[in-house]
C-alpha cells in the first residue's frame, strides 16, 4: 500500500483553476476543524506566526481529515530535523517562510525527500504519515507525494528567483507581500507601485518558469493583481482575523440595539 496521494499537489499540476485557502493561525484543532469544513480548497496551519508546536499540529491534522480542505503547514524556518519532524506526523505540503537562495531550496528539496534523492531520516513508521506502519510501502512511495512550497518575501529572494523557481524539488512559490514589503522599505505597506510591479514580475516569473504561484493577501488591489497575473493559490484572509471582527461587529450591534431600544432582544449571530 503506497503513501496517500498529494491531492493539492495533484490540482496544481492539473491547473484546475484558483484553489482558495485560510490561514489558520489559532494553534487549536476545534478552530482548524471549523475551517477545514468552510468549503476552502487548503488551509495553512501556521507554526511561523501561530503558537503551533509539533503535537499541536498533528492534532489538527487529525482534527481536518473528514474534510476536503487540503492542510498545507507552514514552518517557522527551514530547517531540516523540523521538516522530518513535520513530514512523520502527516503533513503532506510544507511551506517553508523567507527562501532566499538556490542552495536553500536544493537542502529544503532534500529535506523532504528520503534518500537516494534526499536526506529525510527514515522512522515515519513512528508517525502518522504511514498510519504508524500500517502502509507498507510509505517510505518507497512518499517522496512523489511530498509537495514543498518555497517562500519569496524578500529583495533576495526576488534577486534569485529564476534559481529558486527551477530547483529540482521545489513544486510552487509563495509569494509573502508583507514582509516583501517591509524588506524593500516600505514596513509592509504592499500595495505601494514599486512593491505591486515586484509581485507581478514574480507571478510572471513563476508562471514562465512552468510553476505554480500563490500570494496570501488581504488587499483588494494585490488580489485583484493577483488574478490577473495568473497566480494558482491563493488566501485572502485568516481565522484570527475573522474571530476578532466577527465578534467585534456583534458586540457592536448588540451595543446598537440596546441603546436603541433596551427591550428589544437582538438578532444573534445564527446561535440557537
Ligand atoms: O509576508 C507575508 O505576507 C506572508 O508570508 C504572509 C504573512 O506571514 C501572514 O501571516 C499574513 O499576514
Amino acid at each position: 500500500m503506497p503513501a496517500p496521494v498529494n491531492p493539492f499537489k495533484q490540482a496544481l499540476r492539473e491547473d484546475t483553476g484558483l484553489l482558495t485557502g485560510l490561514w489558520v493561525a489559532l494553534a487549536n484543532p476545534h478552530s482548524a476543524e471549523i475551517c477545514a469544513g468552510a468549503g476552502f480548497d487548503w488551509i495553512l496551519i501556521d507554526a511561523e506566526h501561530g503558537p503551533n508546536d509539533i503535537p499541536l499540529i498533528a492534532a489538527q491534522l487529525a482534527a481536518v481529515t473528514r474534510h476536503p480542505s487540503h492542510p498545507v503547514v507552514r514552518l517557522p524556518m527551514g530547517e531540516p530535523w523540523l521538516i522530518k519532524q513535520a513530514l512523520d506526523i502527516g503533513a503532506q505540503t510544507l511551506m517553508i517562510p523567507m527562501v532566499e537562495t538556490a542552495e536553500q531550496a536544493k537542502l529544503l528539496a532534500k529535506a523532504l525527500r528520503y534518500p537516494p534523492d534526499g536526506i529525510r531520516g527514515m522512522g515515519a513508521s513512528l508517525g502518522r504519515a504511514s498510519n504508524f506502519g500500517r502502509i507498507a510501502d510509505y517510505a518507497e512511495t512518499a517522496n512523489a507525494e511530498v509537495c514543498l512550497i518555497a517562500q519569496i518575501e524578500s529583495r533576495l529572494g526576488v534577486e534569485n528567483v529564476d534559481a529558486i523557481v527551477a530547483t529540482e524539488g521545489v513544486d510552487a512559490i509563495l509569494i509573502g507581500p508583507a514582509d516583501l514589503s517591509a524588506d524593500m522599505g516600505y514596513g509592509g505597506k504592499a500595495t505601494v507601485p514599486e512593491v505591486m510591479e515586484t509581485v507581478e514580475m514574480l507571478i510572471g516569473k513563476i508562471k514562465a518558469a512552468g510553476k505554480p504561484a500563490g500570494i496570501m493577501t488581504g488587499d483588494p488591489e494585490m488580489i485583484a493583481l493577483a488574478r490577473r497575473a495568473g497566480v494558482r493559490f491563493m488566501a485572502n484572509g485568516t481565522d484570527t482575523w475573522l474571530l476578532a471582527n466577527a465578534a467585534a461587529a456583534m458586540a457592536e450591534k448588540m451595543r446598537g440595539a440596546e441603546a436603541a431600544d433596551p427591550s428589544a432582544a437582538p438578532k444573534t449571530g445564527g446561535y440557537s
